[in-house]
């Protein structure tokens, strides 16, 4: 029989939104239990985002050398992984540990409780622990679910019976392959291709799209298409996987369909899967507090309750991929903050509402994509007057001093009726710090007229803008 403990607030799971808010709501006074079972602080600091990135900034790194030809004399350039995978190790992800994390939550008053939880019930969370002991939680205030995503295994006949990576496994490499197929052209397939290309890497994307990154402008993805390319990625729009198998040498043989390239094969050292994420909602008790267990997600409100048909289930908040308003980490972070103001507020409501007119988001290929709001196709669909402008980078001052690399964009696209910008898009180097002066643009509703009378630094890329809102014009 369960042991029932009383506490005030149950986070399961610790994304970055997770454990965030489990610290603050016991800063500010609450008795909390953060359930997690892998590592405190989720996919991003150990699996996501941050070694990723020191991956991207070691590829990028040899970019620039090999540009140093066409710009400043002769640079002998000798790729090494071993630099790379110990800073990941070392530095990212302390060897995968989580140890500072958990010192940060507890210094901010809540208890850890390692394990599987469970909802039991309303306001009710059973954990069972690693040797298979359980405990109940009765939680006064409530639940908060911020359980995330794990790898998506697509329907693939073959896939279940060879040896494949996810992105867990990539970002762990301490060693990189000769050859590999990405399946997939999302932003993990598109920043991971490159990242390994550039260290030498035979790499071939497949992406059953008509083209990568569904989810950005067509010109965006057409210029990584291109940079891909450059960097010697084949890329293989319109195709999918119609099975796969082992190969030789415990290679990979993926067998191509549709496409140009369809029916022929590519073998590999390693097959990458990333091809979109399953939320962790199957184990998560959902029937027990009146939800559909077989959920892809949970449908929150703007102050990230939960709700069934029947209205808002009682004392359940859930933030981060789970629900569905993006899967970053600046959204689970940004929830944290709304459902932490709500669960505070006791049976009042939070001060703030979610609202995602003005989410960005950067896809760190080089050049970067970053976006923020609507693409144009968005913004037609929503039935607005669409007026678009856009420049290319490399033709701006800072774009031809730049020299190779300079490739890119901004793109602005404004409701015309209202005379504001709804929604940007800019690839280049920096093109996720350029990006946030349009998405304060975009936030904040400033007039195109306001933008237009702005003074934009020379030679810089974001002076770039200007002539993306002069084209709005034309
Ligand atoms: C390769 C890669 C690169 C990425 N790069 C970026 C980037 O550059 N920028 C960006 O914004 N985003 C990036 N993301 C996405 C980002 O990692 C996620 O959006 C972010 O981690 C937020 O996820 P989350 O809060 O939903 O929870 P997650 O980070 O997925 O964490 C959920 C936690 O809950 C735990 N858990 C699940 N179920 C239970 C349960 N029943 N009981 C106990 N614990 C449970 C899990 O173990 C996990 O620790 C990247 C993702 C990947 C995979
Ligand atoms: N820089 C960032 O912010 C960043 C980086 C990496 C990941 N992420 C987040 O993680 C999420 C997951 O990334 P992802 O790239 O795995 O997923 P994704 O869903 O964004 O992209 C997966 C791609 O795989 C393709 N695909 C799916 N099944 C396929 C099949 N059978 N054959 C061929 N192609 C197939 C899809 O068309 C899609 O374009 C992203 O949506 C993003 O929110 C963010």
């Amino acid at each position: 029989m369960s042991e029932v403990r009383e506490v005030d607030l149950v986070v399961v799971g610790t994304g970055p939104g997770g454990e965030t808010l489990a610290g603050e709501a016991a800063r500010a006074g609450l008795e909390v239990v953060a359930v997690e079972k892998h590592l405190v602080g989720g996919e991003c600091p150990y699996y996501g985002c941050i070694p990723s990135k020191m991956m991207v900034r070691a590829a990028d790194s040899l970019a620039e050398a090999r540009r140093a030809d066409r710009l400043a004399g002769d640079v002998v350039v000798t790729p090494s992984w071993a630099p790379v995978a110990a800073r990941v190790r070392d530095e990212a992800t302390a060897d995968w540990d989580d140890t500072a994390a958990v010192e940060r939550l507890e210094s901010a008053g809540a208890t850890l409780v390692r394990g599987v939880g469970r909802l039991d019930g309303e306001r009710r969370v059973v954990v069972t622990g690693a040797d298979g002991t359980t405990t109940t939680y009765a939680a006064r205030r409530g639940v908060v679910l911020n359980p995330g995503t794990r790898p998506a295994a697509p329907d693939v006949p073959g896939l279940a019976d060879v040896a494949y990576w996810t992105n867990r496994d990539a970002l762990r490499a301490t060693e990189l392959p000769a050859s590999l197929v990405v399946l997939g052209g999302g932003p993990i397939g598109c920043e991971l291709a490159q990242v390994l290309a550039r260290f030498g890497t035979d790499v071939t994307i497949v992406q059953h799209g008509d083209r990568l990154l569904p989810r950005d402008e067509p010109e965006a993805a057409a210029i990584v298409a291109d940079a891909l390319a450059d960097d010697g990625v084949r890329v293989l729009t319109g195709t999918s996987l119609a099975r796969v198998e082992a190969g030789p040498d415990g290679q990979v043989v993926a067998h191509l369909e549709g496409g140009a390239d369809g029916g022929a094969t590519v073998q590999a050292e390693r097959l990458l899967v990333a091809a979109g994420r399953t939320p962790n909602l199957d184990d998560l008790g959902l029937a027990s507090v009146g939800l559909d267990p077989a959920a892809r997600g949970l449908e929150v409100d703007a102050r990230l309750r939960v709700q069934r048909p029947d209205g808002p289930v009682p004392g359940l908040w859930a933030i981060g991929d789970v629900v569905g308003h993006g899967a970053f980490t600046h959204v689970s972070m940004y929830q944290s903050r709304i459902a932490l103001a709500d669960v505070l507020a006791g049976d009042g409501d939070g001060a703030e509402e979610a609202s995602y007119d003005a989410l960005p988001h950067v896809t760190f290929t080089d050049p970067e994509v970053a976006g923020v709001g609507m693409t144009e196709a968005d913004a037609r669909e929503a039935g607005l007057r669409v007026r678009t402008g856009s420049t290319a980078l490399e033709s701006s001052s800072r774009g031809f001093t730049h020299g190779p690399g300079a490739r890119g964009l901004v793109k602005v696209v404004e409701d015309a009726d209202a005379g504001v910008l709804v929604g940007a898009t800019v690839v280049g180097p920096g093109g996720g710090e350029i990006v946030g002066l349009l998405a304060l643009a975009v936030h904040a509703r400033v007039p195109v007229t306001t933008l237009r009378q702005m003074i934009y630094a020379y030679p810089t890329f974001h002076r770039a803008i200007e002539t993306a809102l002069g084209d709005l014009d034309a």
